[in-house]
């Protein structure tokens, strides 16, 4: 018979839960100001749900007669909330990395997109390759996230552009979901372009009268589980009427509205997604100050790439009037064959350097603000009672490290803990 507490935590030099009073997401002096315990303890019960935080002192006496499967001496280490990231598309063949040269060289994103090249070439490869290729690419980068402390991730269809292999892509995701430890948001994003030899009415006729009914058959089935609907809102791509009708559309089916918007243009996407009820917004390079104040105002999270801007050398994200204006900030890898990384610790550097972003404000984004932009700020983002016990022990006396040592999160992060259950250790992978 298994014990009644899985694991025990303890002695963490400061353990960091982000917040303590059930906040769904994160703002101004909240993101700046978050809860971090010196010298605390965690228990996670046999469900892998959190039992107790709090201070080592106050756990020892409660937990005196408790039986522990495993206990971790955390002493000089510190412990975090698992990383959630909350943007990423992670199911694709065929590398670009002809195409980081060309961009190198001086051509835009758009460039290679008319080109045929982008998300066109992607597309061409993942509709090519057989699912068990996809799912086996699939499962080393979301093991290489998890080592980089990524816990929850949100992951896109969207590279088939038809119906069979945008299930083709969800049901790869839905496979990962059943066998990895990880924890998946999955989104239909079958507007992530419109597909050669269509136009942008009859790519947006198939997905509301093929793709989304089927989508619709297979969920209520329960075969597949989708939790997000996207569209990439930007000139040239999906206009903001067809947007709007897709998302509507995905938003009847009970999907959250999750979408690319304001990214190269201004196309007031961050509006039209205020007025839908978006749960987040993408990308956001170009969002006008009336699309920042609306999405404030419907708590519209506004999901924050820094890798794309980096990677494409684009403006900003105005991060700082974001904040300032009360937008629940949030930030995501954006991993794709565009931006290949798949470490939130390098995005939260990022964040901070190139977005004038504080570190308290990046982990907040990291962690509870992900989770809200993906609905599950409820029981992901913060160590708290009852939530899921998916947490990050780093090799370090300050949490900070984690963002300020560039490119060191390899060396810096000892375990990964998904739901009490050890899924990376460190020592265990350099011994080998
Ligand atoms: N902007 C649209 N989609 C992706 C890029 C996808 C690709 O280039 O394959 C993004 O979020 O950056
Ligand atoms: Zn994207």
């Amino acid at each position: 018979m298994s014990r009644p507490y899985r694991l025990l935590v303890k002695n963490a030099k400061q353990l960091v839960l982000i917040c303590k009073n059930s906040e769904k997401y994160l703002t101004k002096d909240g993101m700046q100001n978050l809860c971090v315990i010196e010298n605390g303890s965690v228990v996670i019960g046999s469900d892998g749900l959190i039992k107790a935080v709090g201070p080592a002192e106050t756990i020892r006496a409660q937990y005196a007669e408790a039986l522990f499967d495993k206990v971790i001496d955390a002493a000089g280490m510190c412990v975090l909330p698992g990383l959630v990231d909350a943007h990423t598309h992670p199911v694709w063949a065929g590398d670009r990395v002809h195409e980081f040269a060309m961009k190198l060289a001086g051509a835009t994103y758009m460039d290679v997109h008319r080109a045929g090249g982008g998300i066109h070439f992607t597309v061409e490869h993942t509709r090519a390759a057989p699912a068990s290729d996809l799912l086996a690419s699939l499962r080393s980068r979301l093991v290489r996230m998890q080592r980089a402390g990524t816990t929850l991730v949100e992951c896109k269809s969207g590279y088939g552009l038809e119906l069979q292999t945008e299930l083709k892509m969800l049901e790869v995701i839905e496979e990962a979901r059943r066998s990895l430890p990880i924890n998946i948001s999955a989104t239909y994003c079958g507007a992530h372009a419109v597909p050669k030899g269509k136009t942008v009415v009859e790519a947006t006729e198939d997905i509301l009268r093929v793709q989304l009914p089927r989508l619709k058959e297979r969920m209520s089935a329960g075969t597949l589980r989708v939790d997000n609907i996207d569209v990439f809102c930007e000139q040239g791509v999906f206009d903001l009427s067809s947007s709007r009708s897709i998302l509507q559309a995905g938003k009847q089916m009970g999907l959250n509205i999750n979408f690319h918007g304001d990214e190269l243009h201004p196309m007031n996407s961050a509006q039209m997604g205020a007025e839908l009820g978006a749960l987040a917004i993408s990308h956001l390079e170009e969002v006008t100050d009336a699309g920042i104040a609306a999405m404030a105002k419907a708590k519209t999270a506004a999901v924050l790439l820094p890798t794309t801007a980096y990677i494409l050398r684009l403006p900003q994200p105005r991060a700082r009037q974001m904040l300032d204006a009360g937008v629940i900030v949030a930030l995501g890898s954006d991993f794709n064959p565009n931006a290949y990384c798949c470490s939130m610790p390098i995005v939260m550097h990022l964040a901070c350097v190139n977005m004038r972003m504080s570190m308290p404000e990046a982990l907040a984004a990291a962690t509870i603000n992900a989770a809200y932009a993906l609905g599950r700020s409820h029981t992901h983002g913060s160590l708290e009672v009852n939530k899921h016990g998916d947490l990050l022990l780093l090799n370090a006396t300050r949490w900070e490290h984690l963002i300020y040592q560039l490119g060191g999160h390899q060396e810096l992060i000892r375990y990964v803990i998904i739901k009490g259950d050890i899924v990376y250790d460190n020592n265990k992978i350099l011994d080998l």
